[in-house]
């Protein structure tokens, strides 16, 4: 048995802390704090961070294959030059919603920049609904649409042979699958894997492991779960000492050790004296599986 250990080990206090993403080239995680609209990368090795403050609410971060980063900030697709700190728009869509912004993204495993928005939050969760949309971002930079209707637009991955794309709209309280066409980017065939229990509360960012498993962060819920999306059945629980649990990525050696965002809107005064790492980046080590590098941005 694998003893699992759990640290904060970076106290950033993210109003809103989101996409971890782990850079290998430099022993880095990069994330963002959605609301203070800053990309903040921190160095494993010296426990430095770096932010950069873009003009919008920025939602996801990735990596790019000719270096640098893209990001959703408010509605566009953004590249974004660390070095400069500058952030050029390549794409913008919902341009008739002007109180949506984009939520999570995540690069598919052809380096398509996938990404969903969604209205504005007037409170954690609380908001106009079916405003949101799925859309990808291919390599040449025109977007396509895959659908709308959505009302938080949250984690995504790939399966491991690319055959399933799985997606969470928040306020479904499921972790759905879809086919996936890596050729095409196309995705059909609907159904969802799991539903949330009631204590698990709102399903946020998701991540893949090593053996084929999904790792969703519960917003709320204090806690990942691990889930067979085979069986539908939840294969463990990994509570943490924060409740608004927001995402989760491998990373480090090997990728053995997994990352997790959370947020600190939406908590009361006491709830922050009880959580004083609530905002903070956690390690968690000793999970006995690993999981699998990013996909860049092809373009
Ligand atoms: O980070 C996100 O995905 C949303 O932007 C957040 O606002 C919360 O996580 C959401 O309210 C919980 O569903
Ligand atoms: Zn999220």
């Amino acid at each position: 048995m694998s003893s699992i250990k759990i640290e904060c080990v970076l106290r950033e206090n993210c109003r809103c802390g989101e996409s971890p993403v782990w850079e290998e080239a430099s022993n880095s995680l990069l994330f963002v704090d959605i609301p203070a609209k800053k990309v903040c990368r921190w160095d494993s090795l010296s426990k430095r961070v770096q932010q950069v403050t873009v003009e919008a609410p920025v939602s996801s971060v990735a990596l790019r294959q000719g270096g640098g980063y893209v990001a959703t900030i408010g509605t566009k697709f953004c590249a974004l030059n660390w070095e400069d700190r500058s952030a050029v728009a390549l794409a913008t869509v919902d341009k008739d919603k002007k109180n949506n912004r984009f939520n999570d993204g995540k690069v598919d495993p052809a380096g398509r920049y996938f990404a969903g928005t969604m209205a504005e939050e007037t409170a954690p969760a609380v908001l106009e609904r079916h405003q949101g949309s799925l859309y990808s971002l291919f390599p040449d930079h025109h977007v396509e649409k895959y659908f709308d209707q959505v009302d938080i637009s949250n984690g995504l991955d790939w399966s491991l042979d690319h055959k399933i794309f799985y997606y969470i709209d928040s306020l479904s309280y499921s972790v759905d699958a879809f086919d996936y066409d890596l050729q095409t980017g196309k995705i059909s065939n609907r159904r969802s894997v799991y539903k949330l229990e009631k204590e698990e509360q709102i399903p946020d960012g998701m991540c893949i492991d090593t053996e084929g498993k999904l790792w969703v962060a519960c917003y709320n819920g204090g806690r990942v779960i691990r889930l067979d999306p085979e069986t539908g059945k939840r294969l463990q629980t990994v509570k943490l000492p924060v409740v608004k649990t927001t995402s989760c990525c491998f990373g480090g050696k090997d990728y053995s050790e997994m990352y997790v965002t959370c947020a600190r809107d939406g908590m009361d005064p006491e709830g922050l004296l009880q959580q004083p790492e609530a905002g903070g980046i956690f390690k968690i080590t000793g999970l006995g599986v690993k999981g699998i590098p990013p996909y860049p941005y092809a373009g």
